[in-house]
Formats: structure tokens, C-alpha cells, sequence
């Protein structure tokens, strides 16, 4: 590939990915986890991609949106990682499928049920979208050092906010065992399978998910909470991924 061309959605040149990579859906938490970073610079804003160069004691990183949805996600997974990306982390919110992972505690997905119809277009339907061994093990570690308590378990990615008039799998998945529902953890656990790169994801719950698959317009959110819940996420994150 020429250095000098773009790469699709996110229109960075290859040589501007870093190895070590931050994604999350909504731009301006790109841009805030990019303001606790040294020497921050602006590499691109293209559509919801937003992506931000700093150093986080002295390790250089990456900083990309991805916006809400799979689709989009995919495109921007898979250009980081033909951008040089080796090890990414998400830092997402989720909805809780179980009682206790309620508004405020914090989920790290060790795999994700690939409910969002693009994972299936790349990998057949049988392959598991799994979280990396060793980036795992940096996310468990960072929050023990902060003394934050996080649920660790299988999650379920899916195409959809709102529901239709279509049954979902959302109350198996949970009977199952699924701890938490959000969009894009198992694109990006494919992506990173197909390309062998090493993710992990972190994810601040908002709110109880089967609450709003009944009524999402209805749901009620504790702004502030969700705010101080993503704020120690990032931390957890940057301090996980300069020790992978
Ligand atoms: O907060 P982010 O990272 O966007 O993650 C979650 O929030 C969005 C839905 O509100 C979806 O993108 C979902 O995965
Ligand atoms: O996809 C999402 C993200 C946050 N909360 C939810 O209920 N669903």
C-alpha cells in the first residue's frame, strides 16, 4: 500500500496508526480521553471517526472514534488495523442484562455473541468473537490497582438500538449467561481474530438493556454517573494498554 493514501473511513495514512490503539463510539470521548494525553495532535475528524495522536507516559497512542453500529465500526477497526494497530481497547458503554451490573459498575467483555449482522459477513456464523488473553489480564489488573470493581463476562453485541416487531435473542442470551448488551465489541473481536491483533474492551453500564429493548425512549439515565463511571474506564484503559 502507498503510504500517502488514505485509509477508508478514517482517513489516516498508514504510518499514523500507533501499535497501541484506544477506540469508542462517540467522538467527543475520543477527544476527551485524547486531552489527558501528552503531546496531543489531531490527526483526522472524517465523519463519526475522529482520531487523535498523544503519548500516556511516554508510550505513543491512538485515539479513534467509531461511532454507534457494527457496520461503521467494522470499517474502522479494519483500516486501523492496516494502519498498524496490534492491540486495541474499547472503551464503550453497555446496557446490564443481569440484576447487579446496574447503572454505574463497570464490564470487561471476555466474549461477545455476534448479534450485530456484519461479523457474520467476514467469519462463518460458528467462529467466536473473543476478547485477547493478555489484554484481559492488563484490564483486570489496572482496576485491581485501582481498587475498582468490574464484572467480567460474556456480552452480547447487537445490530439494533431499539426493538421492531421482531422477536430478539437478547432474553436467551442472557438466561445464557450474557452480562451485558452494546453494538460493537464483536466486530471488533473479529477483526482483530482475522488480522491476529489483541483486543479487549471496557464498558461503563448505563442503565439495565432488557429495560430498554421494552421502552428505550423511556429508559432513565443518570447522566452524571455515566460520566464519573466512563471517566474511570479510561483510566483503567490507558493504564492497561502501555502494559500489554
Ligand atoms: O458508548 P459507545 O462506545 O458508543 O457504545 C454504546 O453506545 C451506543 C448506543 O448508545 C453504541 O455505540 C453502543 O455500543
Ligand atoms: O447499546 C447499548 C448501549 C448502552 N446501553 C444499552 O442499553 N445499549
Amino acid at each position: 500500500m502507498n503510504k500517502d493514501i488514505l485509509l477508508p473511513g478514517i482517513k489516516l495514512k498508514k504510518g499514523e496508526v500507533t501499535s497501541k490503539v484506544i477506540v469508542c463510539g462517540d467522538p467527543e470521548r475520543a477527544e476527551k480521553i485524547s486531552d489527558m494525553l501528552d503531546n496531543k495532535k489531531v490527526l483526522n475528524k472524517s465523519r463519526e471517526y475522529w482520531s487523535f495522536y498523544g503519548e500516556y507516559k511516554g508510550v505513543p497512542l491512538t485515539i479513534t472514534s467509531h461511532g454507534v453500529g457494527a457496520s461503521g465500526a467494522m470499517l474502522a477497526f479494519i483500516s486501523l488495523i492496516k494502519g498498524g494497530a496490534k492491540h486495541i481497547i474499547r472503551v464503550g458503554t453497555c446496557g446490564g442484562l443481569k440484576k447487579e451490573v446496574k447503572a454505574g459498575t463497570i464490564v470487561v467483555a471476555t466474549a461477545a455473541s455476534k448479534e450485530e449482522g456484519v461479523s457474520n459477513i467476514y467469519v462463518p456464523e460458528s467462529f467466536p468473537a473473543v476478547a485477547d488473553f493478555d489484554v484481559l489480564n492488563a484490564l483486570m489488573k489496572s482496576a485491581e490497582d485501582k481498587n475498582v470493581e468490574v464484572f467480567k463476562g460474556i456480552i452480547v453485541t447487537q445490530g439494533a438500538y431499539y426493538s421492531g416487531v421482531m422477536p430478539t435473542n437478547t432474553e436467551l442470551q442472557a438466561k445464557a449467561g450474557a452480562i451485558a448488551l452494546e453494538m460493537e465489541v464483536a466486530a471488533l473481536y473479529t477483526a482483530a481474530s482475522m488480522f491476529d491483533v489483541k483486543a479487549g474492551s471496557i464498558l461503563s453500564v448505563d442503565g439495565n438493556a432488557l429495560d430498554v429493548l421494552d421502552a428505550a425512549d423511556e429508559c432513565e439515565q443518570d447522566p452524571d454517573l455515566l460520566t464519573k463511571t466512563v471517566d474511570k474506564t479510561i483510566e483503567i484503559a490507558l493504564d492497561a494498554i502501555i502494559n500489554i
